[in-house]
């Protein structure tokens, strides 16, 4: 009888494009090299740099995290080799959106941006490797299970944890506190997220007012976005003006998302951020992301944590609404109220849960 080998396909390699020549107007941020953690006073010295940024403006660049380009790059291969596969191919593994689930495929058009115009994003989540958030999975996927099981364990289990480490030495926490509710074989809604922007025509982007993605705030603890040379990230800043996300090089794009919000009573800001059209030397080009959302274990409630720092500031307060909504059930009601229709003039505020709202910037 004959046996037959499975070979694993393998991926041309992944250029990253060019950068753009463009001059913008990009925002200000701080960049933070995580090889300073583990050095003596290293993690006193990260969290005094962090703390306005995280403060003030929600954004911040990392480096030094320990995955090198091409392990990155392996990944932008995936997520490109992925969204190639035919609609029908990619719809076998839809997630469930309409019950809140992020687990799997979420087609282009999913998201109304302006009444009758829909958006040009395509996404595919793949939630962490642990028996209760399995699914099925496209072939190129499961050929590469290992290398992403892998890379979402580096981030999950050392990177964010030291990130979260950081936030508790600001917050005055016990170290380990926002790191053990965000722990790899617990059930939350973290994913790693492989996602591509398709390019507009200028006609079409005149139609669509040059956005992409409508301002919003992130729905867990953090985000992190990998190095994405085409600009179109842009963050609202304290003027109210919007600014470019600069493409660092070797760098995490990080953003503070609502739970910290909520656990801080608006202490950490979980920042309105949005995606435009690249600039014109890009902007016929799609745009493919990498991005790992973290969240906190589905059961813990939004309550606001025990921080001497916030009680000084006089932040805590008796009437917190958010302190009985569970953070998954939280995260849920996002992921399905992205699937409510637009409105003439934009959404401006949104009921999510338990009375509690969030702001949207259209
Ligand atoms: O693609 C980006 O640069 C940002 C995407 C984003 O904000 C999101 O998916 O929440
Ligand atoms: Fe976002």
């Amino acid at each position: 009888m004959a046996t037959t080998t499975q070979t694993k396909m393998q991926l041309p390699r992944y250029e990253q494009v060019a950068e753009s020549q463009h001059e913008l107007d990009w925002a200000d941020l701080i960049s933070l090299d995580l090889s300073k953690f583990d050095a003596p006073g290293g993690k006193q010295q990260l969290a005094n740099q962090l703390q306005e940024a995280v403060h003030k403006v929600g954004f911040f660049y990392i480096t030094n995290f320990g995955l090198s380009q091409e392990q990155i790059d392996e990944q932008f291969a995936i997520g490109k080799e992925l969204f190639k596969l035919p609609t029908e191919e990619k719809l076998k593994y839809r997630a469930d959106l309409e019950h809140g689930n992020y687990n799997g495929y979420r087609p282009q058009g999913s998201i109304e941006l302006f009444p009758g115009l829909r958006d040009n994003v395509e996404m595919y989540n793949v939630f962490k490797y642990i028996p209760a958030l399995e699914r099925t999975h496209p072939e190129v996927i499961n050929e590469h299970r290992e290398e992403i099981e892998k890379f979402q364990r580096h981030i999950a289990e050392d990177t964010v944890q030291k990130l979260l480490v950081l936030i508790a030495i600001i917050l005055e926490l016990p170290e380990e506190s926002l790191a053990n509710g965000h722990k790899y074989n617990d059930i939350s809604e973290c994913h790693l997220r492989y996602m591509i922007y398709h390019a507009r025509t200028p006609e079409e982007n005149e139609k669509y007012q040059n956005l992409y993605s409508r301002g919003h705030t992130d729905f867990g603890s953090l985000t992190l976005l990998f190095r994405q040379p085409i600009a179109a990230l842009q963050i609202l800043t304290a003027d109210g003006s919007w600014k470019w996300v600069k493409p660092l090089p070797g760098s995490i794009t990080v953003n503070i998302a609502d739970v910290l919000q909520f656990w801080t009573a608006g202490y950490l800001k979980s920042s309105i951020h949005r995606v435009v059209a690249p600039p014109a030397d890009q902007s016929s080009l799609d745009r493919l992301g990498l991005l790992y959302f973290l969240r906190p274990s589905h059961d813990l409630n939004l309550k606001t944590v025990d921080s001497p720092l916030l009680e000084r500031l006089g932040l805590k307060k008796d009437d917190d609404a958010a302190a009985n909504i569970k953070a998954g059930d939280w995260v849920k009601a996002r992921v399905k109220g992205n699937l409510d229709k637009a409105v003439a003039g934009g959404h401006k505020q949104k009921a999510v849960l338990g009375g509690v709202s969030v702001k949207y910037y259209d």
